[in-house]
């Protein structure tokens, strides 16, 4: 009985002494992890998610989150009689819409994610990119080639934006004094006004002005699949040159090809390397970061 409880035990010590190589390497570096609208939708993971985050902060990692949430927005503009519209992945927003965003992502979902952060005993904060102008950026001007004549024409998406500048400042604030930040992903205009972003390519750019030492997409699939519908062909490992032929292919579509151009650029802006991970597996952030064999896809230089 004792020899069992004692073995038990040992397992879990040698599990400790395992992740020490991991908890040194990271130690004091900013991770950016990506929470997915998709992998949200699972409360109970979410909440697996929150948890581990707070066990990065307190083995001494500065987590950084950037959360999205396009399916509780696209629910919450049906529910008010409005039919969303997408156009390569980005949301055709008017003002209503905006409105919308801005409630579901900075009113709902943020606060959420930073009061399980703070039932952990973690010190979360929300931000938005409006906050000290964290995230400057213009409207998008969307070019889109007809398949018939060729030709490129302008699309207009609305209150869109993309991204001109990263003020970090207010996140150095945070995380030097033991924040894990929390931000919605919306914009400041020149003039004030608010511009919706997609959620993958905030997390990407921050990651990239803050010298982020990984960077961690939480989808909804295991990773990066040759085939979309067998989870078996999960590809591990993906060296940025290997990429456009996969997107040329049509092996990488839809709402993976901003995930996957958001880690090319965060590892060309020096992030050491990208992750796309399951979020709705429990554990999946402890399994990547404390493992020798990770989890997921990892896209490298
Ligand atoms: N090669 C691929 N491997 C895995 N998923 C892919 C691939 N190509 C396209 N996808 C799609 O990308 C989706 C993830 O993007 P998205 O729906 O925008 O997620 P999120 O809300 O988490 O940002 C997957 O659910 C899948 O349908
Ligand atoms: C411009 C644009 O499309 N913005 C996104 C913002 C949220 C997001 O990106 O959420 P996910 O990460 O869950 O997809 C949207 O309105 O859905």
């Amino acid at each position: 009985m004792i020899l069992i409880y004692l073995c038990g035990t040992m397992e879990k010590v040698n599990i400790l002494v395992e992740a020490l190589p991991y908890i040194k390497k990271f130690y004091n570096k900013k991770v950016m992890i990506k929470y997915g609208g998709h992998a949200m939708v699972d409360e109970e993971a979410m909440a697996s998610t929150v948890r581990d985050t707070v066990l990065l902060k307190y083995v001494g990692m500065q987590p950084i989150v950037v959360h999205g949430g396009g399916p509780e927005i696209t629910r919450s503009m049906k529910k008010l009689g409005k039919e969303p519209k997408f156009i390569k992945g980005l949301r055709v927003t008017d003002e209503e819409t905006m409105r919308i965003v801005k409630m579901v992502l900075v009113g709902n979902i943020n606060t959420d994610i930073v009061s399980q952060i703070c039932l952990h005993d973690g010190k979360g904060a929300g931000l938005s990119g409006k906050d000290n102008k964290l995230i400057e950026a213009c409207k998008k001007i969307h070019k889109i080639k007809d398949e018939e004549t060729g030709e490129i024409e302008e699309v207009d998406l609305g209150l869109v934006g993309e991204i001109k500048k990263i003020n970090p400042e207010i996140l150095k604030m945070y995380t030097e004094n033991d924040f894990i930040p929390v931000i919605s992903p919306i914009g400041i205009a020149e003039n004030g006004n608010t511009l919706n972003l997609n959620a993958d390519t905030v997390a990407g750019s921050i990651a990239g002005e803050v010298d982020a030492e990984k960077l961690i997409i939480l989808t909804d699939v295991p990773g990066v699949l040759r085939d979309p519908n067998d989870p078996s062909t999960l590809i591990q490992r993906m060296h940025i040159d290997e990429i456009p032929a996969l997107i040329e292919e049509g092996v990488i579509t839809g709402g993976m090809i901003p995930k996957i151009e958001t880690c090319v650029e965060a590892i060309n802006n020096g992030v050491k390397s990208a992750h796309i991970l399951d979020g709705r597996m429990k554990h999946t952030l402890l399994l990547e970061i404390f493992t020798k064999e990770g989890i997921g896809t990892m896209i490298y230089k």
